[in-house]
């Protein structure tokens, strides 16, 4: 009989299979086995059955790295991602080349060396970013950063003219604006709190959001929106943990960091909007968004013109053509920039101001050198040209970044299966992390890597290590703003060097690392432990009686006036470097401007001799042609002369035969003569001899 008794706890196909045994078996052992068998055994055995397919997958994936022997069933070291521990991540990076954990579903692979990570970086035919699952609904399942090959990097194109030398330039008025508030808005914290210690990195936090949010939307946010966003961003942050719910379920960490995230994107979209009726009608370009919309704008005139068939000069195409973006798309394009600068630069803020308030040796050098660019005087604004001079602050900036990378790991997705190395292969689907600290913390490319030290970047080789300077990334998803970034660091820290002057209660933890999206010093959000007072002497001073004030003061214009002194003095000594640099270079451009007489003396002589050699061949060959021409003449002389000679002696020859047929005439004349002669003879002979013998006949005939 099917009595249907455990059928809510089974499913339909165990059902079947039940209907079969009883069947065959009604009354016999496998039927009393199933009678024993609950339904919680059931949940057991499945139970069982997925710990174990868990646990196989897990060692199958594994295959040959260094890991976890086992997982802890299904989760893994879940809690350690949502409580992430530095020392846990060293101890992972020192484990090996390739090291892995399994957390839930996802098989990851820690990439610890930096070729290994460069190669991750560099691989993008089998990996690419991997967000975690919710940053797809924050930032919106379209936007541009999840685009992947070809799509990126032609999407990329269209971004890059935005952090040009030129377009950043633009853009370090707002940044300046910010600052300038920003720093005595600290001053007026302190005085509040009558220059006792209270936590900073809240502060540097909101910092840097106001200073993006001007640099990327300009002022078409206002404060109180810019406070808002800063505030919220938290929310935003909170909610990226490794591992969440597939859906956003109200009230979670989720949600909040979805309503602040749709919250910005309105407020960009808004941005957008006002920022093209105002480059519509000619305004000039002091954010990106402005440069972008710039951009757009003269896409579409220039695209106008040909299609009205209007010539263009080559001067005249914009460097990009763009298509046309709506407000939401460049709110969610520009809501990455914000996304992937909020936490780095939050880290890198509070790094700068810690280690330069514990080391004040290095505080005066920033100091000095910030001064000194300016020539003595603090309030020289920003130039792209003023920050590229300032080569301690760079060095100083540069060896925070890679003391305490914000960014310490960047986790990719394995597209298709990945031989990463000779005998292994990364599963597709599987998560892969190429890491940035060994990197920056490998002793053969900076000496005792541990210690801070900024003369690295000066007199040391550190420069020239670039295949370990991964604070950026590398491959095609390297930072976009980073350059962006470097020289806004440098400006922060250096105009604060020049108008503040900050103590931090230092412990022995504050170097230690907390992690919380990026990296901050260990104590930072304790208000307790941790703390910066910007100008905190000054606002003590105040509160002395006036006389100490005025002896201050008096300090102060001393040091001001040595300070001025010395950065006369250093302009003075620049000034001379360059008299010398100058007379060096006139020097340099006489002795040029000599060769350059030698040469064209020399080159005049070759043409002189040129042409004298020109005309003596000229002459040479008018002589020939004239020898030539006698020549020609002789020649044609001698044939005249032959020609008369021939005649001549055609005419002697026609002589000579005249004569000769004279000749021969009188010849016969003669010879008839004297045939005629001789015939005359022989007729008077005749007659002669006819009278005589006449006469001898008419003798005889008388004589007869
Ligand atoms: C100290 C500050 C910063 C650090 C340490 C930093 C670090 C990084 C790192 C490590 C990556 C991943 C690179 C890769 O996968 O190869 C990245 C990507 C990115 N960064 Fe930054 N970043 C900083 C500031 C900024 C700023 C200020 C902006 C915006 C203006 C920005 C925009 C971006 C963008 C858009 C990407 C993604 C690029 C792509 O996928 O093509 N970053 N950043």
């Amino acid at each position: 009989m099917d009595t249907g008794l455990n059928g809510s706890f089974t499913s339909p196909l165990a059902n079947a299979n039940l209907r079969i045994h009883r069947d065959v078996d009604s009354a016999g052992l496998l039927s009393s086995v199933y009678n024993g068998v609950s339904g919680w055994n059931a949940v057991l055995t499945l139970l069982l059955t997925l710990i174990a397919y868990d646990q196989f997958s897990y060692k199958w994936q594994k295959g040959s790295l260094i890991g976890p022997a086992w997982k802890i069933p299904f989760m893994g070291p879940f809690l350690e991602s949502v409580y992430p521990n530095f020392l846990e991540y060293k101890a992972k990076w020192a484990s090996g080349t390739l090291s892995c954990v399994s957390v839930f579903h996802k098989f990851v692979v820690i990439a610890s060396t930096r070729d290994m990570a460069r190669k991750v970086f560099n691989s993008p035919q089998y990996v690419k970013p991997c967000v975690v699952d919710v940053a797809h609904k924050l930032l919106r399942p379209n936007n541009w950063v999840f685009l992947d090959g070809k799509a990126h990097v032609e999407y990329r194109k269209g971004l890059n003219g935005l952090f040009t030398r030129q377009a950043l330039e633009m853009y370090l008025p707002g940044q300046e604006e910010v600052y300038n508030k920003y720093f005595a808005r600290f001053l007026e914290i302190s005085e509040e709190n009558n220059g006792k210690a209270i936590p900073w990195m809240p502060v540097f936090r909101e910092l840097m959001c106001a200073v993006s949010c001007r640099t990327f939307v300009g002022h078409y946010m206002s404060d109180r929106v810019v406070k808002k966003i800063a505030d919220d961003y938290y929310l935003i942050t909170a909610a990226l943990e490794l591992v969440n719910f597939p859906m956003i379920i109200p009230f979670t960490k989720t949600w909040y960091g979805k309503k602040a995230a749709d919250m910005v994107l309105d407020e960009f979209a808004k941005c957008a909007a006002k920022s093209k009726v105002r480059i519509a009608a000619g305004g000039d370009v002091t954010c990106i968004m402005d440069a972008w919309i710039k951009s757009m704008h003269d896409s579409a005139q220039y695209r106008e013109r040909i299609a009205k068939g209007v010539k263009v000069e080559d001067a005249g195409k914009p460097a990009m053509l763009l298509r046309e973006f709506s407000d939401f798309e460049i709110a969610m394009t520009l809501f990455t920039f914000l996304f992937a600068s909020q936490d780095a630069t939050s880290s890198a803020s509070t790094w700068l101001f810690q280690i330069l308030a514990d080391r004040p040796d290095l505080l005066d050098k920033v100091r000095e050198e910030n001064l000194r660019v300016r020539g003595g005087d603090k309030d020289v604004p920003f130039s792209m040209d003023l920050l590229e001079s300032m080569v301690y602050t760079r060095a100083f900036v540069k060896e925070t970044l890679r003391y305490r990378p914000p960014v310490i790991m960047v986790p990719y997705e394995v597209k298709r299966d990945f031989p990463i190395t000779d005998n292994y292969i990364l599963k597709k689907g599987s998560m892969v992390v190429p890491s940035v600290w060994p990197a920056t913390h490998d002793p053969e490319a900076y000496p005792n890597p541990d210690s801070f030290d900024p003369e690295r970047w000066i007199t040391g080789d550190a420069e020239k290590q670039s295949k370990n300077w991964l604070v950026f990334g590398t491959g095609p998803h390297y930072c976009l703003g980073q350059i962006y970034a470097m020289l806004n660091l440098m400006a922060m820290i250096g105009k604060a060097s020049m108008h503040l002057d900050w103590v931090h209660h230092a412990t022995p933890l504050s170097e230690d690392i907390k992690v919380f999206a990026t990296i901050f010093p260990q104590t930072s959000l304790d208000p307790g432990r941790a703390a910066f007072a910007p100008f905190q002497a000054q606002a003590q001073a105040q509160a002395q009686a006036q006389a100490q004030a005025q002896a201050q003061a008096q300090a102060q214009a001393q040091a001001q006036a040595q300070a001025q002194a010395q950065a006369q003095a250093q302009a003075q000594a620049q000034a001379q470097a360059q008299a010398q640099a100058q007379a060096q270079a006139q020097a340099q451009a006489q002795a040029q401007a000599q060769a350059q007489a030698q040469a064209q003396a020399q080159a005049q002589a070759q043409a002189q001799a040129q042409a004298q050699a020109q005309a003596q061949a000229q002459a040479q060959a008018q002589a020939q042609a004239q020898a030539q021409a006698q020549a020609q003449a002789q020649a044609q002389a001698q044939a005249q002369a032959q020609a008369q000679a021939q005649a001549q002696a055609q005419a002697q020859a026609q002589a000579q035969a005249q004569a000769q047929a004279q000749a021969q005439a009188q010849a016969q004349a003669q010879a008839q003569a004297q045939a005629q002669a001789q015939a005359q003879a022989q007729a008077q002979a005749q007659a002669q001899a006819q009278a005589q013998a006449q006469a001898q006949a008419q003798a005889q005939a008388q004589a007869n």
